[in-house]
């Protein structure tokens, strides 16, 4: 019975996903308020602030950075990129795929322009904000594929996507509790991710805290498992992860506006066993 019912939750996912609107999911929450480079409490640039630190900390090292459920976004890997000189960029949605396509081929075809992100970035480096054409092309050099992604699958990659040792790094943001019908499917899910990654290398996790739902289009309500802080640190442990830094950002209520219930961000830098 267990298994059935996990069959059916995840097919009840997947279905949520049919009709993901990325241009729309982009408007939701990569413009102001919650992208917004000229406050100090806005979310983005708390966001880009953890990465930024994180990958720049001398443990955080190797060739190959995977990018687990990207979406249409790429800020997630705009200070990886410095670091690693591969990077995958993986979802489940075809739409998703070629959101980031229109991006990697520069063709005018993206639903966001990235240039903030790039300038903000490159600030958080000490570098010239015009010095955001250099990322970007730094970033479209080092991204060697576009995959598809199942994190519910014991294997989510296609089995020759990772070289045998597997990668180096890897970065997920607001993915497994946002495709996982219940905890313990988030937390399979975190141990599934962790069998991409080499022993020793390091994952660096975003997601909601107490988030029940969000929008993924203007009718598109897609269920998320509400996690708590203890929830994460439990499972990364219990999936063979030690944590070695949590950070929480508690939304201010104007932050909440109206596509989510979400109450709170966590970043947590974790490395495998
Ligand atoms: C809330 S979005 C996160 C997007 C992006 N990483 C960000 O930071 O905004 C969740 C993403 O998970 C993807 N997704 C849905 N089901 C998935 C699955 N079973 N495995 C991996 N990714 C999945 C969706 O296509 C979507 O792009
Ligand atoms: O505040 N943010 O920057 C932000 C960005 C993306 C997402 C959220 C919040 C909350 N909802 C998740 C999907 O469960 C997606």
């Amino acid at each position: 019975m267990e298994r059935k019912g996990t069959e059916t939750g995840l097919a009840a996912m997947a279905a949520s996903y049919e009709k993901f609107d990325p241009a729309a999911y982009l408007q939701y929450n990569y413009t102001p308020p919650r992208a917004d480079f000229e406050r100090k409490d806005s979310v983005v640039p708390w966001k880009l602030a953890c990465l930024h630190r994180a990958f720049n900390e001398a443990d955080v090292s190797g060739e190959l950075l995977v990018d687990i459920g990207s979406g249409p976004t790429i800020y997630q890997v705009l200070s990886g990129c410095e670091v690693f000189s591969k990077v995958l960029l993986t979802d489940f949605l075809e739409v998703n795929r070629q959101e980031l396509r229109h991006w990697l081929q520069d063709d005018g075809g993206c639903n966001l322009d990235w240039t903030p992100y790039l300038q903000h970035v490159c600030k958080l480096e000490g570098r010239r904000p015009s010095e955001c054409a250099l990322k970007a092309a730094k970033l479209r050099q080092v991204i060697t594929d576009i995959l598809p992604i199942d994190v519910h699958q014991s294997q989510p990659l296609a089995k020759d996507a990772l070289p045998s040792g597997g990668a180096d790094c890897l970065v997920s943001c607001f993915c497994l509790e946002s495709v996982s019908p219940d905890l313990s499917a988030f937390t399979r899910a975190l141990g599934n991710i962790g069998g991409l990654l080499r022993p020793g290398g390091h994952l660096l996790l975003i997601g909601a805290l107490g988030e029940s739902y969000y929008f993924g289009g203007p009718d598109v309500r897609i269920p998320v498992v509400p996690l708590t802080e203890a929830q994460v640190c439990e499972s990364l442990k219990e999936k063979g992860y030690t944590l070695i830094r949590l950070e929480v950002y508690t939304l201010p209520e104007d932050m909440k506006v109206g596509v989510d219930d979400v109450t709170g961000v966590f970043f947590a830098k974790a490395r495998k066993n």
